[in-house]
């Protein structure tokens, strides 16, 4: 018998046909109020899932008593709780490394475009305000050069390093876990404690995963500690930072900038003060978000979670703990 799968993610033609290959596949187009609906009618006969940003706790998990495996077409496993996932013996995998370069590109747009004010100015120009040449009021900080500070040293930590260290000569500091020889070796990069990088760095950019000790390790206390000339960047998750803390910190001057594509609510609302201020560009949760990186994403997701259904170890288990072989 065909195994069940249950998408809450479209996938190109090509996957489709390489999943409905091998399963009977039911396609949740959006996690409206309906594909909600849809996917609760769906989850009891569900042997796999695959998709992305949707909270998948007990509540639901308990509604698919034949659940073997979750294909998450991310690398960021915070929407999962991997404990009962592990109880329950359901295999979860995410896709690390297919989107690493792509969203350490988009943490570098987020530090040129905060640190030169491109959006500010452009909106500028855009709005018919651009009637002389511009001064020292419209002018943003250099990039090259100054000290990039990178808050966890994993695959995006070390692609963000590798562009600031041989793309903009900027000195590399980072804190993490535990030191990284590699990176320490490549890029010349010094470990510092957390708050040595806060004080020391130009540039503070977070790149680790939001986990019950990372949640809400960026607030007050770490704003005060940052140079007023500081521009800090979020590519990892928004609840990672305090965001009022930020905000206030952007008001009263203690940073000069924020680059951010993540927050504590997505979609961010259209009144959060966070929009109100000329210092901070905000974009739509789309560090991986091309083309190419989304699809070999979505590829990744595929073979794991086929992989899992045929009783083989997905490339990509996050949770060996749950494996019966
Ligand atoms: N904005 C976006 O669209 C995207 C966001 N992301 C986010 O980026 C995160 C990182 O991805 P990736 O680089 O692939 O993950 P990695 O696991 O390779 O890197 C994370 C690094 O952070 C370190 N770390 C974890 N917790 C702490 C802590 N409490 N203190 C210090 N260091 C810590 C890890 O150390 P150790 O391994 O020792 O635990 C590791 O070196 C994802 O989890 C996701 O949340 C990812 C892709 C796109
Ligand atoms: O935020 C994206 C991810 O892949 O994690």
């Amino acid at each position: 018998m065909k195994k069940h799968i249950v998408l809450y993610k479209t996938l190109s033609a090509p996957l489709m046909a390489r999943l409905q290959a091998r399963a009977e596949v039911t396609l949740i187009e959006r996690l409206d109020a309906q594909g909600l609906a849809q996917l609760r009618d769906a989850l009891p006969s569900a042997h796999g899932l695959l998709g992305a940003s949707l909270r998948l706790d007990a509540s639901l998990l308990d509604l698919a008593p034949e659940l073997q495996a979750v294909a998450s077409v991310s690398v960021g496993v915070d929407n999962y709780d991997i404990d009962y996932l592990t109880e329950r013996r359901i295999l979860l995998s995410n896709t690390p490394d297919v989107l690493t370069e792509t969203t350490a590109d988009t943490g570098f747009a987020l530090i040129l475009t905060t640190a030169r004010r491109v959006v500010e100015l452009a909106n500028m120009v855009r709005a018919g305000q651009w009637q002389q040449n511009i001064g020292p009021r419209h002018f943003g900080s250099d990039v090259h050069g100054k000290t990039l500070g990178i808050i966890g040293m994993g695959r995006i930590g070390e692609a963000l390093a590798q562009r600031g260290h041989f793309g903009f000569g900027m000195p590399v500091i980072y804190h993490s876990h535990s030191p990284n020889p590699a990176a320490e070796q490549r890029f010349g990069a010094g470990y510092r404690s957390l708050e040595a990088l806060l004080r020391e760095a130009n540039f503070i950019c977070l790149t680790l995963p939001l986990t019950a000790e990372t949640h809400g390790l960026i607030g007050a206390s770490a704003f005060e500690q940052m140079r007023p000339e500081s521009i800090f960047i979020n590519i990892s998750r928004g609840k990672v930072v305090d965001e009022a803390a930020l905000i206030e910190a952007l008001r009263n001057g203690q940073i000069r900038g924020a680059g951010l594509d993540v927050f504590e609510q997505e979609p961010l609302s259209a009144d959060s003060p966070l929009l109100q201020l000329d210092n901070v560009v905000a974009t739509p949760h789309m560090g991986s978000a091309t083309h190419e990186t989304r699809e070999a994403m979505a590829c990744c997701a595929v073979e794991n979670l086929l992989a899992a259904l045929a009783g083989e170890w997905p490339e990509n288990l996050v949770n060996p703990g749950a494996w019966r072989g």
